[in-house]
Order: C-alpha cells, then structure tokens, then sequence
C-alpha cells in the first residue's frame, strides 16, 4: 500500500499487466529518426540492436513527437531539448515551459510586476542592472528577442546604467553567428544610448568554457565567468565584443562559439566598463534551470567553497525563472517556472516501487533533477537510489566519443541483477553530446558504442525476465547537417563545405519495448498517432502493473488477446 497513506496517490493494478517485473528503461539523449543518408550518423553507425528492434516487432517499436507543443515550447519550429524532453518523460503530461513563459509574462508586461522584478529596482537609482546569459536564438536556454524585450522593458523602467555579460552559442545555432548575435545587440544598445542610458556589453566567453556548467561537472566554468563578470579579471581584454570575438577567432581559427575564452571589455584607460559590484542588480536571462543552477549559487550563497570568489558583491539577484524548486535557488525570480509535481517518481515511491537511476555527470541531472520535475533530491531515501558516474572534464567529447557508456551499461545491468530494484533508469549521453561537437565521424562512432551499451542492458534484462522500454529526449546524431527547409538538401556555405549542424532537431523519436517479461499482446496502440515524450510516462507505469494517473497523457499500449 502507498506509504504516504494519501489515496490520491493510489495506482490501481493494471487489469492485465502483472507486478513485479524488472523494468529497464533507457534514455537515448539526442537519437532522432530521419532519412538514413550520410549525415545521419545513427544510420552509419553499427547499431544492430536499434535494426533489429526497429524491423522485428513493428507492433512493438513506434515514433513520438519530441519537439514543440508536444513538449511544452511555444511552436513547431522549437526543437526538444533535454530538459523540456526529460520533464515530459517523467512527468507523464505536457508543462508550458520557460520559453513560452518568459514570452507571455513580456507580451502582457506582468514581468515587471511581480515580487522579482520589484526586488530588483530596489537597487535603483544608482545601481547598475547587469543581464547574464545566452546570446542566441536557439530557443533551448535562452532566446535574443526575450533578451531585446528585457533591455528595452528595465530601461522603461528606469534604469540609467545597464551591462549585459554575453555567453556566445554555436550550439543551438550556428557555429559562427554569434558575430550576428553580438551586431544586432551591439545595435539594440545604441538604441538605449540614444535614450540617455550607458548601456554596454562588459565581459563575454563561450558558453562551454564560461559560467553555463551543469551538474557540477566543472566549477572552473563558472570561476571563469565569475572572475570576468564580477571582479573583471580574464586573460583577454578588448575596448569591444565584436573585436574581441574578431581577434580570439583569427589568433585560432578552429576555436568555435561554444568555447570562447572569457574576456573582459575595457575603457580607454584599460579599465573594466562593469564589473558587477555591490548595488547593482543581476539577471541571470536564461529561463533554462541546468546551465545556470551553479552560477546562482555562487552568485546567492552567503557560503560557498566551490571556488574563491574573491570579493562578493552585495547585489539585487533575480534569475528569469526559479532554476531549483526544492532548494529555492534563486531566491528571486522574475517568472514562475511551470510547477511539475505530481511526477512518474513521486507516484512510484508511493506505491512502493524501488528506482535505480543512473548516468554521467553531464546528463545524470536530466534523469533525476530534470525528470522529476526540476527538484533536487531524491523522493525517497530507502525507494531509490541515484548514482552517477563522473564524466570526463575539460574535453570536447568527439575527443572520447564513447564517453562512460560501457560503465552506464554495467552499473544498470549490476542493478538490474541485484534485484534490488524494480525499474533501472538510465540516459546514454553521446548521441547528444558527441552531436554537439559536430563531428561527424566521432559522433558515429558515439553511436555505435550506444548501441553496444543497449545490448548489455538487453541481456540482463533477458536474464531477469524482465522488460526493457527504450526512447530518446530529442534529434541531434540523426542529422549532422545544414538541409535546406524544403528540399532536405545538405547546404554548403560560400567556400562549398557542408554546413555542419550541431544542434537538436525537431525529428520524431523512437521508443521501443520487448524483454521476456512483456506479457504477450502487449502492443502499441495505433490510435495514437500524435503521442510525443509525455505519453511515455503512463506507458511505464503500466509495465511496472498499475494503471496511470487519471490526468497523465494516455499510455501507448494495449495487450491484445
Ligand atoms: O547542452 C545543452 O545544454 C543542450 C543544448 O543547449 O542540450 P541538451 O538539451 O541535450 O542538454
Ligand atoms: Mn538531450
Ligand atoms: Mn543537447
């Protein structure tokens, strides 16, 4: 019986389904279906458990929606990403997320009214507001119009003295555009200047080598950011983005958006144009939590020892959402993130289900914090257990494409045996991460050890009789290239190379079920043809015995006589 005595979080038994079969349950991150053409490298890659799945038990193996409404952003043109993916997967239902919020909350101005943004003209009149975050229009973390919407919006609101701190992309978008980024921003700034406020860019840095780590994979990421931002200390100083960016990109022309080293804008006499110092205001702009929980923390923990901080500034901090609901990090904040509770997790424990999840360190927050809805912790100390596995630091991972899949694979597979669990849950991080590089090769490669994780995982699953449920958060391997929006044709830049694409995609995702444990007639619905991510959650719920929460989106399967 469900500890928590509640009867809402009763899960009847499933009418057909039985208890107590083992479940595995895999996270491919960023594993499309696409055309299978050279630029797919799922398709190069050897992935003979992934063929196999996919042709021999087609009422087993189906696609679903893992971009847009379908998860919560605001519109078919919005790829998935982790955290949107994760979210539905575990929550079992669609969540308007933090894009769609932010552009609702500037749309009716309600921003400017609310507890956070209060807070923050506390710091008027003298104060400087500094604005920190992506500068992109990748719509993932952040997006350029929310952040020309907020210029304009704090300098109606009447602050005379504004620094934006620019953390450049080539990973959502295009390698290379942040050059247009920072012209138009550069042009949106001069606007205010016209108006009478000093607004200017002060540091700036490559969103993988400044400030947006996650996970605490590397806190020399955010020291870098915090050095540049506050105390303006950085190894590289420029009188002005565009010819900071000019100059690192000419100085190493295989250096890429993503990793910029920080730098610091100065005055004529070599001084910072805005460090950030005590009564200013910050926010931080991005309305994704992962990338910004470790520099909310640095910036609003009285202690903190992750790095030396050097001089802490008494500021106004206020985040664009909340970025951990459970610790309340940032304390102010300018929009409610959407509120995702009654999660897969929360139920499980409930009913007495034990979890084991597990991945490395660069997505081992999707499969827990994200998938339990944005909230640190565990839900129970006895039910579960979160394990993570340390991810290489400080490398582009098409430098090991395998990343710490193998080790994913056995510590699941050793859960699995110990039978001390009833659903191991685990993500493979490569086809994302290594995606992410744009290498081509080394993300085929990354695939193809995938694959050989998932067999490991499938043959333990055989061996306790239990069922295995697999599916992906988004696109990114399946398509490694530029296509023009109505042929599908790769698309080649001026000098006639592949433009090479390492961003998500707005491709379906598979999802594939099987394992000696599947009770026989258990099939996908085909009634469903629109289900996406958050369909996943009833879905599993059902293989572990219960019927779904009566509000989650409707399971794929049914068992047939
Ligand atoms: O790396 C990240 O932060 C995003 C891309 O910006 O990828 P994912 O959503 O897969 O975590
Ligand atoms: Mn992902
Ligand atoms: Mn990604």
């Amino acid at each position: 019986m469900p500890s928590g005595g509640e009867e809402k979080w009763v899960l009847p038994a499933h009418d057909k389904l039985p208890k107590g079969k083992k479940l595995m349950l895999i996270i491919l991150d960023g594993w499309g279906e696409q055309i299978a053409d050279q630029f797919n490298a799922i398709a190069v890659a050897t992935t003979p458990i992934m063929d196999h799945l996919k042709t021999t038990a087609p009422e087993r193996w189906r696609l679903l929606k893992a971009h847009g409404p379908a998860v919560g952003l605001p519109t078919e043109d919005d790829m998935g990403n982790s955290e949107v993916g994760h979210n539905a997967l575990g929550a079992g239902r669609i969540f308007k997320q933090g894009a769609a919020l932010v552009d609702m909350a500037l749309e009716t101005g309600s921003i400017y009214e609310g507890e956070g943004f209060k807070y923050l003209k506390e710091a008027q009149p003298n104060g400087t507001l500094h604005l920190l975050g992506l500068l992109s229009d990748g719509g993932v973390h952040s997006r350029y119009n929310q952040l020309q919407a907020l210029l304009k919006g704090c300098a109606d609101q009447g602050f005379k003295k504004i620094r934006v701190h620019v953390l450049t992309d080539g990973r959502d978008v295009r390698e290379g555009s942040s050059l247009d980024y920072v012209t138009t921003l550069e042009h949106d700034l001069e606007e205010l200047r016209k108006r009478g406020v000093d607004a200017r860019i002060a540091s700036g840095g490559g969103r993988m080598a400044v400030t947006m780590d996650r996970y605490e994979n590397d806190w020399g990421v955010v020291k870098r950011g915090w050095d540049a931002q506050v105390l303006g200390e950085a190894p590289h100083q420029f009188k002005s983005c565009l010819e900071a960016l000019k100059t690192l990109k000419e100085n190493d022309p295989k250096l890429n958006d993503q990793y910029y080293p920080p730098f610091v804008i100065v005055d004529d006499e070599g001084k910072p144009v805005g460090p950030i110092v005590d009564g200013d205001a910050l926010i931080t702009f991005n309305f994704r939590a992962d990338r910004m929980v470790m520099a909310a923390k640095a910036f609003e923990f009285e202690d903190f020892d992750k790095f030396d901080r050097v001089r802490v500034p008494k500021i106004k901090y206020a985040g664009m959402l909340e970025y951990d609901a459970e610790i309340k990090l940032p304390k102010h904040y300018l929009v409610a993130p959407p509120h995702i509770g009654e999660t897969s997790g929360e139920y499980l424990v409930h009913n007495g289900v034990r979890t084991f999840a597990c991945s490395e360190t660069v997505k081992f927050g999707h499969v827990t914090f994200v998938w339990n809805g944005n909230r640190s912790g565990q839900f129970s100390e006895t039910l579960e257990e979160y394990v993570e596995i340390p991810s290489d630091q400080g490398i582009s991972f098409n430098v090991k494409p395998e990343m710490k899949a193998i080790a994913i694979a056995e510590k699941a597979c050793e859960a699995l045996h110990s039978g001390k669990w009833d659903q191991v849950r685990v993500n493979l991080p490569n086809g994302d991460m290594v995606g992410h590089t744009g290498d081509l090769d080394a993300t085929i490669v990354g695939c193809t050890v995938v694959d050989k994780a998932i067999q490991l995982m499938l043959e333990a699953t055989e061996k306790v009789g239990g069922i295995f449920l697999i599916t992906a958060d988004h696109g990114n391997a399946e398509d490694m290239v530029k296509r023009n929006s109505k042929t599908g044709e790769p698309m080649k830049d001026k000098k006639g190379n592949y433009q090479i694409l390492t961003a998500h995609t707005c491709a379906p995702v598979p999802i594939a079920i099987g394992g000696p444990g599947l009770l026989k007639g258990a099939q996908f619905r085909t009634d469903l043809p629109t289900a996406g991510l958050a369909n996943v959650a009833a879905t599993f719920i059902n293989l572990l015995g219960f019927e779904a929460p009566k509000d989650y989106e409707p399971s794929l399967i049914e068992v047939v006589e």
